[in-house]
């Protein structure tokens, strides 16, 4: 009987009329849904490949931080904090920075968010044409004659976006961290990420932490010799205050800069193991690369001059460079909205063109007694500093 049912059921599906359109419905609808699926997947890989094209390997790097987890992270920074470690003297340092503040300061995601904003805000910037004429300009890809090495916060991008307005310079946008993070790499890697360049014109890259990296100075020699090095450097109270309101923009919850200053606030020890108070203390992150470079290779520009003489540290650049005065003070106006210079011009555009919203922020009020004491603490280093480069930049 059962049997009977089952046949009688199975032979109405294979030929009723109705039963049978139903069928071809509902195979149709799969292949519709399958075939809607395998385009959304392949459309949402197209935004990620036209930034490729323009901005070249910064996608590697940036798949790169997808790949690695917290442990690698950790295995980046960790070394880093190495390297203050072996350069300190005058402080009794913990032997590496604890986990919760790496991970509270995270460097590497919190720069590379920075960047990644400040670069879609360029491209947004600069007219079509402008963007075919970098993918296909002729040449060759070159290794850096001169690279931007700090520091963090210090100006760096508002100088590589100024310099790249001269036609004798060509530099990568963004940051290829390849002397810290991408140096296992090698050369070829670096090298591909550059722009091509006539003869005659330099190449160059900006990678703020490379100055403060331990390994960068013997590796950057090793590249070449002759590389030239120039250092944006500003006052270090500031600067900390900046790395910290970067960080505070991307991670609301971070305790107080105030508290993050001390490692006991009642008998005010500033902890130096923060990376926002170590990056300043810049007398001893230079003895490190005066082990390798002589100080006429090293330019230190200054800031507060980049922004409130951005044609005079300019001039100061091109001739370290050896580069005829091209950009000069007809290529800057200062914009009351933004409260910084901007360029009348930018690289292969005609319109004006200001930094994006990540440069020049509103800092936090900070406590008038802790700046002080930061004062205070990095007054010494900041002599020796003045002292080592023969020029005093003013920060007391
Ligand atoms: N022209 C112009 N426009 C905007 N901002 C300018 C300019 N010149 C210098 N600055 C200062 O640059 C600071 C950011 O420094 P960096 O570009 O070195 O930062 S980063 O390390 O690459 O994240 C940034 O720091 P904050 O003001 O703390 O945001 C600016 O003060």
């Amino acid at each position: 009987m059962e049997y009977s049912l089952i046949c009688h059921n199975l032979y109405a599906i294979s030929f009723s009329p109705v039963k049978k359109k139903l069928l071809l419905l509902c195979i149709m609808l799969l292949l519709w849904v399958y075939m809607l699926y395998s385009c959304v997947g392949y459309c949402s890989t197209m935004p990620s490949l036209m930034v490729d094209s323009y901005r070249g390997k910064d996608i590697q790097t940036a798949a790169k931080r997808t790949d690695s987890g917290g442990t690698d992270l950790m295995s980046r920074l960790l070394p880093r904090t190495q390297s203050w470690v072996d350069l300190e003297t005058d402080y009794d340092e913990p032997p590496v920075r604890t986990a919760s503040r790496d991970l509270l300061n995270n460097e590497i995601e919190v720069d590379r968010t920075d960047d990644w904003e400040e670069m879609r805000s360029e491209q947004r910037s600069l007219e079509p044409s402008a963007l075919s004429s970098f993918s296909n300009g002729s040449g060759t890809k070159k290794l850096p004659q001169a690279i931007i090495i700090g520091v963090k916060k210090g100006g760096t991008r508002a100088l590589l976006e100024f310099l790249r307005v001269h036609p004798d310079i060509r530099a990568v946008g963004a940051e290829p961290h390849f002397f810290d993070r991408n140096y296992d790499n090698g050369l070829d890697w670096y090298r591909d990420l550059m722009p091509k360049t006539l003869e005659g014109q330099i190449t160059m890259e900006k990678t703020p932490s490379y100055f403060v990296t331990r390994e960068a100075p013997a590796r950057i020699c090793a590249m070449s010799r002759d590389t030239k090095l120039i250092v944006v450097v500003r006052d270090p109270v500031t600067r900390a205050i900046s790395d910290y309101t970067q960080t505070l923009s991307k991670k609301p919850d971070i305790p107080t800069f105030e508290s993050l200053t001390f490692k006991n606030r009642t008998t005010g020890l500033i902890d130096t193991s923060w990376s926002a108070i170590q990056i300043g203390i810049y007398a001893k992150h230079l003895e490190n690369w005066l082990q390798y470079f002589p100080m006429g290779q090293i330019l230190f520009v200054s800031g507060e001059r980049l922004i409130s003489d951005p044609a005079g540290e300019l001039g100061r650049v091109q001739d370290f460079l050896g580069l005829k005065r091209i950009i000069t003070d007809k290529h800057f106006y200062f914009n009351q909205t933004k409260g910084f210079p901007c360029l009348k011009k930018a690289e292969g555009s005609s319109k004006p063109h200001c930094l994006g919203k990540t440069k020049g922020r509103t800092h936090p009020n900070i406590d008038p007694e802790v700046v002080q004491r930061l004062r205070d603490f990095y007054r010494p280093f900041n002599m020796k500093f003045y002292q080592m480069t023969g020029h005093n930049f003013g920060w007391d």
